[in-house]
């Protein structure tokens, strides 16, 4: 194991990373708290302010994929959208199948320019989770409860605000609903038997209102649907724990563009056009793992120096204090404080995660 990859698996760089990120999550917070008076007098210039102070909370995950980890990924699309991504607002449908998946999405949101508009429909207990959900308050996400009685009016509301946003957005819809694991998948595939769907091998069956009503109320904002599949090389399943810990992964993306006007208005058709998506997506996955690639040709963009700059700024604004703190805690002479010192760095250079790295 090289220097480098022994110092990623020191857990004492992992809280200064965490340190990091949790105390500028909550200065962010606060100063999103802080634009709330913006929005009476301005909501656009409300809206634009936090997209930029939520691109300094999630571009931090981002930096910890890309440039701490190391992690590479790879986009298959078509050469003809690809001048498209970053410059249209979009809903992008994406397989629910690892624990990372979201941060590859962010990854590439960052990669095109829109991490901080980036949007999703995501479950409403997310709304309370701290630094994160706080920062999707202001950032206008659309949260679900489940419960397609209150989601229909709450879902379609939230999305109807949404028309006049003054950035491009993609709109992330984990269509599956939940993530994957074999169980959900017996029981989903047990649905899809009983509905006379042809049974998928690599995908939960989708949930379809929510597709339905995002697509609905989203005419005429977003012009296209990106059809997106992930996976990753060497049959690998990267945890947020891995990355911390310097772990390179290889993500691959296969991204279609589907124009808006081709999916179908009503809801049973609009049902069954995306259930057959799902069969094509799976198809894809088949032909993955078989040939270790996703069809069509690479147009991978690279990554940007933004978040690593981002990482660096709040690093030396946080730790410089903290550092004074601690200076001056031992220069105070107290045995104590010494003490106590030296027993929270032997913590963390003991840690049971130290040197786990499994190399690649
Ligand atoms: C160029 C690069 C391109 C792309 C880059 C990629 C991505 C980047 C983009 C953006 C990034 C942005 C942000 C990412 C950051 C973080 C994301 C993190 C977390 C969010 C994760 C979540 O929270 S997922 C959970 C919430 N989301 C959803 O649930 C969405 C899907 N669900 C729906 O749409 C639902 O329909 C609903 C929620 C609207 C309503 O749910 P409800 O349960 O009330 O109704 P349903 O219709 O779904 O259920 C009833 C019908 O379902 C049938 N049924 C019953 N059991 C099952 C089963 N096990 N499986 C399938 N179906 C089942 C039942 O029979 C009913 O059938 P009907 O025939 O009556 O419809
Ligand atoms: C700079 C790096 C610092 C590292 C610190 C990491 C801290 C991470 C903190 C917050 C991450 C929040 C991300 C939210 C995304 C979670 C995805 C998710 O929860 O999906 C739920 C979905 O499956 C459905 O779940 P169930 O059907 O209820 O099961």
């Amino acid at each position: 194991m090289g220097f480098l990859q022994l110092l990623k698996s020191q857990f004492l760089c992992h809280l200064i990373i965490c340190y990091v990120f949790l105390v500028s999550g909550l200065i962010i917070n606060l100063l999103q708290l802080c634009t709330l008076p913006v929005w009476l007098v301005s909501k656009q210039l409300a809206r634009r302010i936090n997209i930029r102070l939520a691109y300094c909370i999630s571009s931090q995950m981002v930096a910890t994929l890309e440039w701490w980890s190391g992690t590479e990924c790879t986009l298959y699309t078509d050469p003809k959208s690809y001048p498209l991504y970053g410059k249209e607002n979009a809903i992008v449908v994406l397989n629910h199948s690892f624990e990372i998946d979201f941060l590859c999405g962010w990854t590439f949101c960052e990669r095109f320019g829109v991490l901080g508009s980036s949007k999703v429909l995501a479950k409403k207990q997310l709304a309370y989770v701290p630094i994160i959900g706080w920062m999707w308050y202001f950032l206008e996400i659309v949260f679900c409860k489940r419960k397609w009685e209150e989601d229909r009016r709450t879902v379609n509301e939230s999305l109807q605000k949404l028309r006049d946003y003054p950035e491009n957005f993609w709109f992330l819809l984990y269509c599956e609903g939940t993530r994957f694991t074999p169980k959900k998948h017996q029981v989903s595939m047990q649905v899809a038997e009983s509905k006379g769907l042809p049974k998928l091998k690599y995908h939960l069956l989708p949930r379809t209102k929510g597709f339905w009503v995002t697509v609905q109320s989203l005419r005429g904002t977003a012009a296209a649907v990106y059809d997106s599949t992930l996976n990753f090389r060497n049959n690998e399943m990267p945890t947020l724990l891995g990355l911390l810990n310097g772990k390179k992964y290889h993500a691959d993306l296969y991204v279609r563009r589907i124009p808006l006007e081709l999916i179908p208005e009503d809801e049973k058709e609009c049902a069954e056009w995306l259930h057959k998506l799902y069969q094509e997506k799976d198809s894809f996955q088949e032909h993955y793992a078989k040939t270790g690639r996703f069809p069509g040709p690479i147009m991978s963009p690279p990554r940007r120096p933004w978040s690593l700059i981002n990482w660096l700024f709040w690093s030396c604004l946080l730790l410089y204090p903290l550092g004074l703190l601690l200076t001056q805690l031992i220069s105070s002479g107290s045995v104590f404080t010494i003490v106590a010192s030296v027993a929270v760095c032997s913590a963390g250079l003991c840690h049971p995660f130290t040197g786990k790295v499994k190399p690649p």
